[in-house]
């Protein structure tokens, strides 16, 4: 049965963060939530990206940006950028909703996780920094505009120790720690992505009871690449063996087959639009560097090196020509059998080429 005065919630300043909205968005459907789903959006998010997340969200709710401007206490965190997630206090003025849970969107679900909203104000997990805080990346809470405007009186008081919400959540509910254990989100709501090597064992022994992953911190795995064809994280430097490499794969994934078919279908069907869109930082593939057979078996049997000189071939074709050639009907039966060339002419490059092309 449908919940409706209840709902998750996230938040989303810009439309990079989209992409991760999207994807959780699209986990907690997967899992068939019960309960609605709201994104909370900033004037930045362009109108295309609300389009988009309006096919997955039952709304999508403009915010005031609310920023901390606490450089100093933010550059001890090294993240300068954290100010605007102040805009998260935002999801306490959703009056319509009894009780939500709130989810970054950084965070994916992985499975039903509805039975949270048998908790109360405020029920958060450990943070793995510091476990007498919590991580505000996932919590339960009770709109109120009276708690709202609390808030907003504390930071203007107190600020935050952090620079970010995190740090003001925790000092307002400073009782957390020790109040009542039943506030106390059993990690596996909000696994940290860093826990992953700073307590390998117990990862290994606990790890697959996960019901939610945080990729908590940088790099975020929309800044990452991804090759579909290995099904694999093209590891650079930013990782440094920091990231769960599975989970990694498993958010692309969704993101791929659930996210990307939107945000296509969108540029195409609203090609009118002067605004530019924003995909430029997820780079799907890699382009001509170490390149790999294209999958299908219709393809004759080459050599890497000739597979390189097709793919270099394919991603120097106009659009035009690359359209053209998308007529044949050899290329019909491989893209309808899934015999994609992601690694050539249907590289995230090509494809945002086109995009591009319609959004002029
Ligand atoms: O430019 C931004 C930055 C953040 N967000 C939103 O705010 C959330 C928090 O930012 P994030 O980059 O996910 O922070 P974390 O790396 O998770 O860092 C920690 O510190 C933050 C600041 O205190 C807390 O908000 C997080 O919950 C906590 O996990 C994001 O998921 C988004 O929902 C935006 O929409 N735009
Ligand atoms: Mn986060």
């Amino acid at each position: 049965m449908p919940v409706t005065d209840q709902a998750f919630v996230t938040l989303v300043t810009n439309d990079i963060y989209c992409q991760g909205a999207l994807v959780l968005g699209k986990s907690l459907r997967n899992h068939s939530t019960s309960r609605k789903l709201v994104v909370m959006i900033t004037s930045h998010v362009t109108s295309r990206m609300r389009g988009v997340l309006a096919h997955i969200f039952d709304e999508v709710v403009e915010v005031d940006a609310l920023n901390s401007a606490d450089s100093v206490r933010l550059a001890l965190l090294r993240r300068p950028e954290l100010g605007i997630t102040f805009t998260k206090l935002q999801c306490w003025t959703l009056t319509r909703y009894t009780k939500c849970v709130y989810m970054d969107a950084d965070t994916i679900v992985l499975c039903n996780i509805d039975e949270l909203f048998d908790r109360d104000e405020l029920s958060a997990a450990p943070d793995s920094g510091w476990p007498d805080c919590f991580n505000s990346g996932v919590f339960v809470f009770k709109p109120s505009v009276e708690t709202f405007n609390r808030l907003l009186q504390f930071a203007d008081n107190h600020g935050s120790f952090d620079g970010g919400d995190q740090g003001l959540l925790n000092s307002f509910f400073n009782n957390w720690a020790v109040s009542d254990i039943h506030k106390h989100l059993p990690f596996i709501y909000n696994l940290s992505i860093s826990s992953v090597y700073t307590y390998r064992p117990a990862f290994k022994q606990f790890g697959s009871d996960a019901k939610v992953v945080h990729f908590i911190g940088t790099p975020k795995p929309w800044n990452l690449k991804y090759n579909p064809q290995t099904k694999s994280i093209v590891e650079d430097e930013s990782l440094s063996g920091q990231q769960h490499l599975s989970f990694l794969v498993l958010w692309w994934e969704i993101y791929i087959s659930d996210v990307l078919p939107f945000l296509t279908e969108t540029a195409v069907s609203e090609g009118s639009t002067s605004e530019q869109h924003n995909f430029g930082r997820i780079e799907l593939v890699m382009k001509n560097e170490n390149p790999s057979p294209v999958c299908s078996p219709e393809a004759p049997n080459d050599t890497a090196e000739k597979t390189a000189q097709l793919a270099q071939t394919a991603s120097e074709l106009s659009i035009q020509e690359a359209e053209e050639k998308l007529r044949t009907e050899e290329e019909r039966r491989n893209w309808e059998q899934g015999h994609i060339d992601y690694m050539g002419k249907y590289s995230f490059d090509n494809i945002q080429k086109k995009l591009d092309r319609f959004l002029q």
